[in-house]
Formats: structure tokens, C-alpha cells, sequence
């Protein structure tokens, strides 16, 4: 089935559905425009999906919040008892004879040690969860971070959250007192789709499971995916090209969606999703299961612990369906790789890469490490979910951020014809895409995956001389961090010159100093950092050396809509187009290239003849992992890759 009319359409359409194409009643009071400081209007609205009516009712609950922020009732976080009795004193105090006066002044000094004793409180905002819900989470914990700081009690009746926004107060729980929290609510939401994958885990079996997983990310591997990154980004390249050729606009969140799940089947278990060409049942499943757990992790009532209702409530039925498509699926490849292995008879050693697999599945059955097959589906699951989603809203941002700044994309351009002209990038080019990068670094900065990260208290702690007690559920607002006006200077204008010469380290929790998080800090740190930076690299490059895109006309504004990662709410729909000098900067390369890597000739094919083209002569793999045995080691250095300190 060809899948291209699912993403590439007239942009007043989507799936297939008609959408309306004025904006929803009441959305434009609701419409927050960011302005930056050069006057430029970001496209970006803050807004809720749903019907009319429903819309009407989130748009109250939204602004309840605000009129409570604005009433001063938040900002006052003294004592409640001194408050409430300041009245009294006060008109004790005008007694003209005395003993008023004497209560008065008594009622003053008690009220003086409540406040002080408040002061040792943390700041507790109280409200009703309807307030923060019905719109991404993170904009009224970014309001209220602007009343209480870089701490404070997040409650609704009997539960309660602490929210950490400050970068000092993250460090100490991702790094120095890691030990003392774990994944707490996460791991209850994802138990269903994850089970004991690295995410959700905890305590021993994640211990053992990082140790077994995070080698299988060496450098040959990431070398050799830096391949599969370029042939991807060609198939790419002519879906866009047809849609460029017939005048339509492409629907980039579900572009990069298919792009970023057809690399990551590849990448963790050999499997050919294609998605960008042709769509079947698996991936139908694996999109069930997704939208599943992002529902999970923002609903409030987890009705499917009832485990009756998991069989009647349809959604949950075909979630349960999704899951055995799924299984099915991971059975059948983890059987196909063990037979492989046993064929193969290679010896494993230290960064083994299979020639005719270089899955990350093929190196843990390689490893011969006795685990059960629930456990290695956990993994693959993780894996799959891990690192899928988050790419694809990196680059579904990044294209949002740079579609109306021909500056940044002039730069882009310029860098990559320097760089690479018109091949695939290998792996030492990324080195040198360095403006590239910053590019996709400061897009995580505005658009963080995930805008939340969850831990819980296993034992008491002290958070900015505040007490924690065990049990304690914990939000570090990692939107807050990356967008606060008392850490960045113009914190929602894209500057990706804010980091510093573009010769100095790549940016991330460590030189930020935890007041940015691209890919979280400390022992739970993301493991496929360097996979995705050099996967967004290379597809940012090898779509903007070759079109030029503008918002499409007549789409809905882009506005922004929680899941696990940030989601657009009604996609982001640009028109893309050739740049105006291609033919004259083909040509220069061709006579260059002379017989070289030429993309050209690769992209000019229909998607499949592409893909078959980018596997001709086995596994396209194979020259990559050659090439990556060569690649120096400044160069890993560089990433801050120095041996074994990724680990
Ligand atoms: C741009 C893309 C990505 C972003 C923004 C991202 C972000 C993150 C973040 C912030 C965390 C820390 C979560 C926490 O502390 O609670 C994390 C963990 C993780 N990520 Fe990524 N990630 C990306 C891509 C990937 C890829 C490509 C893979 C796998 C190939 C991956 C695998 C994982 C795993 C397994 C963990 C859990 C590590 C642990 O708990 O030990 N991620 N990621």
C-alpha cells in the first residue's frame, strides 16, 4: 500500500480527514504567540484539541489557573495561620487604651515564628488536577515555576508532586544522590508496553541490563548506522521530491515519524518496516501501543489495573491485540537471529558486528548471555520505543523552528556543501556539520524529549534544605530549565549560536551545568545519544541541502499537545520545494564526485529502487563498518566519546 498520501497532502486534509481550516472558537484568546526579542512571531500557539465544547471547557479550566496566578493567591506562600489571623492584629492594634495593643504585639511575634517556620516549608501550589490538564502539562508547571521557583509541592487532594525546575536540585537527582530515587510512576505506566526494558527498570535488573545493552552502541555500530542514517534520509528525499514535483504539502510529524521508525527497526532488530513506502499491520500496532502509553501517562484515572476492563473497553481490546501483533513479531525475529547465530559461528568479541546483521538484537544473542525471551522483548520494545518517538519530535521541531529563518537554513547550506556536497555523510563528515548540530541541540533545548523527566524517592533526602520524605513522586520540569528567563538570555528565540564557538564541545547536561537536559544526566542518561544526534544530523542535512520549506499556506497554526514527547496538535504541514541553484550545484558536484558517492543518482530513483539501490551487494553495512574501523579516535573524543567513558 502506498502510504505517501498519509503525510502528503493538501494541508487542509489529514489521514484523510477534512479539517476545518479556521481556527477553533475561542482559539485565538487562547493563542500565545511567542514573541522573541527580535520581534519575530514564533508559530507556535499554545492550544488544546478537541470539539468545540470541549475546547470551551479546557479554555475555562486553563484560564482558572491563570486568573488564580494573576490574583496574587500563588505568589503568597507564607503562613497560612499569620494570614489568616493579620486581620484581627490589626484592628487589635488600633485599640487606643492598651490590652488590644498587648495581644496585638503578642499575636505579631507568634505570627513572626509561623512565618519563619513556613519559610521552611516547600511552597505547596494546591489546585484542582482539571487546572493542568486539557493542555500540555508543562505550560502551567512553567507558570507556576514562575511564581514559586526552582522548587515546590505540586497538590491536588491526596496526591502530591514535587516539581524541581532548578538546575543545582536536577543534578542531585540525576547525578550526585542518583541512587536515592528511582523511575517511580513511569515504570507503573509503561509496565504494559516496556516491562522490565531498561526505561522502566530499576534497582538489579537494570543494572544488568545496561551493562548487557549499552556495548552493543559502540563505535562500529554507530559508524555502520551512520549508513543506514544516509539511505533512510534518500528514500526520504524522494518521497519529498514527488510531493515538491505535484505541489503538495507534506505533513512533517508524520514524515519523520516513518523515517525515524523504518531507521530504528533496522537498528535494533533488523526488521524492514519501510514505512515511509508501504504500511501493514506491525506498523499499525506499534502505533496503537504508542498512543496507548502516552495516553497512560496523562490519564487520571488507570482504569485498565481492572483487568476485566481490558477486555471490554475497546480501546484497551485493541491495545491487547497490538501487543500479541508485536510479540508475534519480536518472537519470530529473536527465533531468525538465533538461527543466524548459530550458522555464523563467529567468534564474539569486543565491538562484534555482524556483517549480514548489525542489529543490536543480533549482538545480545551473539553475546551468548542467558536471558529469557520476555526479557529480551522488554528490551527490543524499549529500545523501539526509546528510540523512535524522540527523534522524530527532535526533528519535527527542529523543521518547525528553521521553516521561517532562511538565515539559519543559508548556513545549514553552506556548511553542507562544504562538508559533503551531495554524498551521504559518513561518520567522520558529522564532525564537521558542526553548525548542523547546533542547530538540532538547540532545538531539544526549546522543544525537550521528553518535556518531563519522573522519579520517586527511595529513601528521605534534603532538596534545597528541603525535606523529602521516602515516596515521594518528583517531576523535573526540564521545559522549565531549558526555557527560563533567569537561566538563558531570550530563552524562547532559536539561536543556535547561544552554546558558544562552534569549535567547543557539543552542548549537553554536563557543559550546561544540568540547565540542560538534551538527553537527561547521571547513571539514567539517555544510551543513544550519539545515535541520535548523528541520525537528526544526517537527516537535516540531506533535506536541507536539497529543498527550501515554508509553512504551508492554508495549514493550522502549529501548536503543541503532550504525549510522551512533545506532539504538534494539528501536525506541521510545509511546503517543500527545490532550492533555486540545485541543477548549478549538481553539476559542480558531479564533475567533483567523478564516479564517487553520488546521492544524486540514488534520490532520483523511485523509494524502493532507492532502498534496493542503498542494499546492492548484501548489507549496506558492510563498507561502513570497514570504513568505521578507521575512524580516529580525536574524532570519538570530540563527542566526548573518549574510550570507555560512555559507558
Ligand atoms: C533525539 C532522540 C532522543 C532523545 C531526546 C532521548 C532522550 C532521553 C532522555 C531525556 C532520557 C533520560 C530519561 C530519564 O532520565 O528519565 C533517555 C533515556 C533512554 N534513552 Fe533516549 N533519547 C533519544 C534517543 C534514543 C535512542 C535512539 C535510543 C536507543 C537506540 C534511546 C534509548 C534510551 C534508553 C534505553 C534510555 C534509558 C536509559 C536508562 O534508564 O538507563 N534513546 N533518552
Amino acid at each position: 500500500m502506498d502510504t505517501s498520501a498519509l503525510f502528503v497532502q493538501k494541508p487542509g486534509h489529514i489521514s484523510g480527514q477534512p479539517v476545518h481550516r479556521k481556527k477553533p472558537a475561542g482559539l485565538s484568546q487562547r493563542s500565545r504567540r511567542l514573541q522573541t526579542s527580535q520581534g519575530r512571531q514564533e508559530r507556535l500557539v499554545v492550544a488544546a484539541i478537541g470539539s468545540e465544547g470541549k475546547d470551551k471547557a479546557k479554555l475555562k479550566l486553563g484560564e482558572n489557573l491563570d486568573d488564580r496566578i494573576m490574583s496574587g493567591e500563588f505568589s503568597d506562600v507564607g503562613s497560612t495561620k499569620e494570614r489568616l489571623t493579620r486581620p484581627l492584629r490589626k484592628l487589635l492594634a488600633q485599640d487606643p487604651i492598651g490590652p488590644g495593643r498587648v495581644l496585638a504585639l503578642a499575636l505579631a511575634r507568634v505570627g513572626q515564628r509561623w512565618r519563619t517556620a513556613a519559610a521552611r516549608r516547600m511552597p505547596v501550589a494546591r489546585g484542582d488536577i482539571r487546572e493542568i490538564i486539557g493542555q500540555p502539562v508543562f505550560i502551567p508547571l512553567f507558570k507556576l515555576y514562575q511564581v514559586y521557583g526552582g522548587i515546590f509541592k505540586l497538590s491536588f487532594g491526596p496526591k502530591n508532586f514535587v516539581v524541581v525546575s532548578d538546575p543545582q536540585i536536577t543534578k542531585q537527582i540525576l547525578l550526585t544522590n542518583a541512587g536515592a530515587y528511582s523511575k517511580g510512576l513511569l515504570s507503573e505506566i509503561l509496565d504494559f508496553v516496556m516491562g522490565t526494558g531498561l526505561i522502566p527498570a530499576d534497582g538489579q535488573i537494570w543494572r544488568s541490563r545496561r551493562r548487557a545493552i549499552v556495548p552493543s552502541l559502540h563505535k562500529k555500530y554507530i559508524a555502520a548506522m551512520v549508513e543506514l542514517f544516509g539511505d533512510c534520509a534518500l528514500r526520504g528525499t524522494a518521497v519529498l521530491e514527488r510531493a515538491a514535483a505535484e505541489g503538495k504539502a507534506v505533513e512533517m510529524e508524520n514524515f519523520f515519524s516513518r523515517f525515524a521508525l523504518d531507521i530504528i527497526g533496522k537498528a535494533v532488530f533488523n526488521y524492514e518496516f519501510d514505512s515511509l513506502t508501504t504500511d501493514d499491520p506491525v506498523i499499525q500496532a506499534v502505533y496503537t501501543t504508542l498512543r496507548e502509553a502516552e495516553y497512560r501517562s496523562t490519564a487520571f484515572i488507570p482504569y485498565w489495573n481492572i483487568k476485566p476492563l481490558l477486555y471490554l473497553v475497546p480501546r484497551q481490546r485493541r491495545c491487547l491485540e497490538a501487543l500479541q501483533i508485536i510479540s508475534d513479531t519480536l518472537d519470530e525475529l529473536i527465533a531468525k537471529c538465533k538461527r543466524l547465530v548459530e550458522e555464523e559461528d563467529e567468534e564474539f568479541v569486543e565491538e562484534f558486528l555482524s556483517q549480514a546483521d548489525p542489529s543490536i538484537l543480533h549482538f545480545l544473542v551473539a553475546s551468548g548471555e542467558e536471558i529469557t525471551s520476555k526479557q529480551l522483548r522488554d528490551d527490543l520494545m524499549t529500545l523501539l520505543i526509546a528510540g523512535h518517538e524522540t527523534t522524530a519530535a527532535v526533528l519535527t521541531w527542529t523543521f518547525s523552528c528553521i521553516a521561517d529563518r532562511p538565515d539559519v537554513v543559508a548556513r545549514i547550506r553552506e556548511e553542507v556543501d562544504r562538508v559533503i556536497g551531495d554524498r551521504k555523510p559518513g561518520i567522520e563528515d558529522i564532525r564537521n556539520l558542526r553548525f548542523t548540530a547546533r542547530c538540532i541541540a538547540e532545538s531539544q533545548r526549546l522543544y525537550p524529549q521528553p518535556p518531563v523527566l519522573i522519579r520517586r524517592s527511595l529513601e528521605p533526602d534534603t532538596l534545597a534544605g528541603f525535606e523529602i520524605q521516602e515516596g515521594q513522586d518528583i517531576f523535573i520540569a526540564t521545559w522549565n530549565l531549558h526555557r527560563s528567563p533567569q537561566l538563558w538570555d531570550r530563552p524562547d528565540e532559536f539561536d543556535p549560536d547561544r552554546f558558544g564557538p562552534l569549535e567547543g564541545p557539543a552542548p549537553n547536561e554536563v557543559t550546561e551545568d544540568f540547565k540542560c537536559l538534551p538527553f537527561g544526566g547521571g547513571k539514567r542518561k539517555c544510551i543513544g545519544d550519539q545515535f541520535a544526534i548523528f541520525e537528526s544530523v544526517t537527516a537535516l542535512a540531506m533535506l536541507v541541502r536539497r529543498f527550501d520549506f515554508a509553512f504551508a499556506p492554508d495549514a493550522p497554526p502549529v501548536s503543541m499537545t503532550t504525549g510522551a514527547t512533545i506532539h504538534t496538535t494539528n501536525g506541521l504541514w510545509l511546503c517543500p520545494k527545490p532550492r533555486a541553484d540545485l541543477e548549478e550545484v549538481r553539476q559542480r558536484e558531479a564533475a567533483a564526485a567523478q564516479g564517487g558517492n553520488s546521492a544524486a543518482a540514488v534520490a532520483h530513483e523511485e523509494p524502493a529502487a532507492a532502498g534496493a539501490a542503498s542494499s546492492a551487494g548484501g548489507c549496506p553495512l558492510q563498507t561502513a563498518a570497514a570504513a568505521a574501523a578507521a575512524v580516529s579516535a580525536s574524532f570519538w573524543a570530540a563527542w566526548g566519546w573518549a574510550d570507555g567513558s560512555w559507558m
